[in-house]
């Protein structure tokens, strides 16, 4: 894929298309405190998705990702920029958003125990999205539960089980089934292995990877960790301080990044070879001593205060997009002056 400067990452992308995308959580007051100054939580943000996608959103706690997520379901209103998804302008929507859109975007989140409610069995939980979507009642509905149930890998009994009787794994596939029940095109992915042991979130990746096969639903799939995203993504973005900073073919990100903070990111994967584990350990510790504190510069790279390479440039202006070989674009002042290649750094 031949990206030019300032492009899009997906040329074409028909199932997502977020522009300019800016959040600003304003400084709140209450009777006891005041939280003083807005915190910009997502600063002119672009994505592109295609039908049957996966693209992994990445960065580090605090980067901004579960706020794009909401926004692009529509769980928050954005400060500006506009999102198209499922052929839906999101702001267009008033108060309600359409019953439509909700059927369309789905989502899946870190805690299934808190998203499942309570009170209710399996069984009910996936029957009640097919009642409200679908209108589904009685034998025709009780199949399509055993259908669901049957196609994230769990056995008929969990349908008489409450959330809290099953494993986090099993608890995530519920989660998943009950995406699935309305037939999304898209699915939001936020964190959705984090919570799990690393066995259990190869099982789930899996999984996904599965339903997407067989129903060609796209993912879009927040998370910290590259090594969880590597494997399930065809693309990444990588996130930082409210900013994407470099987006690109998962392969590409992975074995040769072109953003620092991507490469700080990837040191963070621990690497089979002795040598590289020691370089890693190096660039951890010098990320921690470095973790940024207060608000997101208000001008340049927000990456520049950790950054090894930095120049005086870098705490000027945030760096226009420049595409990089092997696909994918990054915005670093390092790479200004297009095509390139990671290793000229
Ligand atoms: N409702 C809110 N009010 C004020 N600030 C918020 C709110 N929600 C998020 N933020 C702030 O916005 C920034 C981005 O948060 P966000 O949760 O989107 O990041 P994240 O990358 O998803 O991190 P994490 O994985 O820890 O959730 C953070 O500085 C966070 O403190």
């Amino acid at each position: 894929m031949t990206i030019m400067k300032g492009s899009s990452a997906a040329a074409g992308a028909d199932l997502l298309r977020v522009r300019n995308l800016t959040v600003t959580f304003a400084g709140r007051r209450s009777a006891t405190w005041r939280r003083p100054g807005a915190v910009v939580a997502v600063n002119d943000l672009d994505l592109d998705l295609t039908s049957g996608e996966t693209l992994g959103l990445v960065g580090e706690s605090g980067s901004g990702k579960s706020t794009t997520a909401r926004a692009i379901l529509r769980l928050l209103r954005p400060s500006g920029g506009t999102i198209e998804a499922a052929g839906f302008a999101v702001g267009a929507f008033g108060r309600r958003v359409p019953l439509e859109y909700r059927r369309a975007v789905q989502a899946v989140f870190q805690d299934p125990l808190g998203s499942l409610d309570p009170t209710k069995v399996i069984g009910d939980i996936l029957a009640e999205p097919l009642a409200v979507h679908f209108g589904l009642r009685g034998t025709e509905r009780d199949r399509r539960v055993a259908t669901l149930l049957d196609q994230v890998g769990l056995a008929g009994h969990h349908l008489r089980r409450y959330p809290y009787e099953l494993s986090g794994g099993q608890r995530q596939r519920v989660s998943i089934a009950r995406a699935l029940a309305v037939e999304p095109k898209l699915i939001i992915l936020d964190e959705p292995v984090s919570a799990l042991d690393v066995s259990v979130q190869s099982q789930v990746v899996n999984l996904l990877e599965d339903v997407q096969e067989r129903t060609g639903v796209a993912y879009l799939f927040v998370a910290h960790d590259l090594a969880v995203v590597r494997h399930a993504c065809d693309r990444i973005a990588v996130m930082y301080r409210s900013r994407i900073v470099e987006e690109g073919p998962a392969d590409r990100i992975c074995e040769a990044p072109a953003h620092p903070y991507t490469e700080a990111l990837l040191a963070a994967v621990p690497d089979p070879d002795p040598a590289r584990q020691r370089i890693q350990r190096t660039r951890r510790r010098e990320m921690r001593a470095t973790a940024p504190v207060g608000a997101v510069p208000a001008a340049g790279c927000p990456f520049a205060s950790r950054c090894p390479h930095r120049m005086p440039v870098c705490t000027e202006s945030f760096p226009d997009w420049s595409p990089v070989t092997g696909g994918g674009r990054v915005a670093c002042h390092l790479h200004s002056g297009s095509p390139t290649t990671p290793e000229e750094t």
